[in-house]
């Protein structure tokens, strides 16, 4: 469990986060979501003592990280894949970060295995591809057996095998009952992996909230499409109903605001055979951009007018 109580952080003019309150549960997958510079690096680093919160606390099974006895085997990460010792083997930076940490010697070669670096391991990292260093950011987090778990951009540099092979690592990590929070660009990642939702915009909370529940809310551009042989007694009811109708040819009609329920129930009033009958969730995409839009820092327009300027 992670829990952030009003969490903020001043980097001289910027607050880089915001008074954040949030809890991290076990046993999911949690996205934590936002805009470049949302603050999402930040709050990992302080839920790791790697940073000082300049308010609020930041607990890691309800004690801070830097308090902790044993903290590898509280909590691992993978924060900054590139921040390796070059000269040294993957093997030889794991079997290190075991010494230091008391942990036995055998978890090495068990997370080697784990993460599928194989033979690899013994070649030094100065030679690894982006992908490589990946897989030894994410076996050093995992060598403490940790019950909690923080993956900053765990599939940045995979290839589609390696970011399926990261899916199901974080799925089977809390399967197995530990606190799993992911931070990830790639949304339709996010949507297949993560159970529960933060989202952060300039620091601050914009949602937490489980992914049905985020997607749900993005209900104002839900559209029912509805296939009928009576079009337009179905489209006038509909009407009637104050949805908004569009007619999308072949005996199909697409309804705008309402849900399967309704639609199907103002049919059954006016005796309209239903011969299909399906609603388009907003895809996790839609609706991040919809909840963020305000809070994009770095827009593709102002990097426009930087340049024409
Ligand atoms: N050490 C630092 N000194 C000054 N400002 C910083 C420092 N670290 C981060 N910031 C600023 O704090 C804000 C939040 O940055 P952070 O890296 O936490 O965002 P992020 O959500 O992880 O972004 P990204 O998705 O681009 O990785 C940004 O405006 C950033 O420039």
């Amino acid at each position: 469990m992670i829990s952030v109580r009003g969490l903020t952080k001043q980097y001289g003019a910027v607050r880089a986060v915001d008074d954040l309150t949030f809890d991290v549960a076990p046993g999911k997958v949690t996205g934590f979501l936002g805009p470049n510079g949302a603050g999402k690096s930040t709050t990992m680093r302080m839920v790791l003592g790697l940073d000082r919160p300049t308010a609020g606390s930041a607990l890691v099974g309800g004690r801070p990280f830097g308090a902790l006895a044993e903290p590898l085997r509280a909590a691992g990460a993978l924060l900054d894949a590139g921040a390796v010792h070059p000269g040294r083997s993957g093997r030889d930076h794991l079997r290190v970060a075991a010494r230091t940490h008391g942990i036995p010697q055998r978890r090495v070669d068990e997370v080697i295995d784990q993460v599928g670096l194989g033979p690899a391991a013994r070649r030094r990292v100065k030679g690894y591809s982006l992908g490589m260093r990946q897989r030894l950011g994410i076996a050093t987090a995992l060598i403490g057996d940790p019950a909690v778990l923080l993956f900053d951009e765990p599939m940045n540099g995979l290839d589609l095998d390696g970011v399926r092979w990261v899916r199901r690592l974080v799925r089977g990590l809390a399967d197995e009952g530990r606190t799993v929070l992911l931070s990830s660009h790639l949304m339709s990642e996010m949507e297949q992996t993560a159970d529960h939702l933060v989202i952060i915009g300039r620091g601050r909370l914009i949602a937490d909230a489980s992914m049905q529940e985020v997607i749900r809310g993005g209900a104002g551009r839900r559209q029912v499409r509805v296939r009928t042989p009576s079009v337009d007694d179905l489209a006038g009811a509909l009407l009637r109903a104050g949805l908004r109708v569009h007619p999308a040819g072949d005996g199909e009609l697409v309804v705008d605001g309402g849900t399967a329920e309704t639609v199907g129930d103002v049919a059954l009033s006016v005796g309209a055979a239903v011969h299909r009958l399906v609603e388009d969730q907003s895809s996790l995409e839609e609706v991040y951009l919809d909840l963020t839009g305000d809070s994009v820092q770095y827009r593709v327009s102002d990097a426009a007018e930087l340049v024409t300027r």
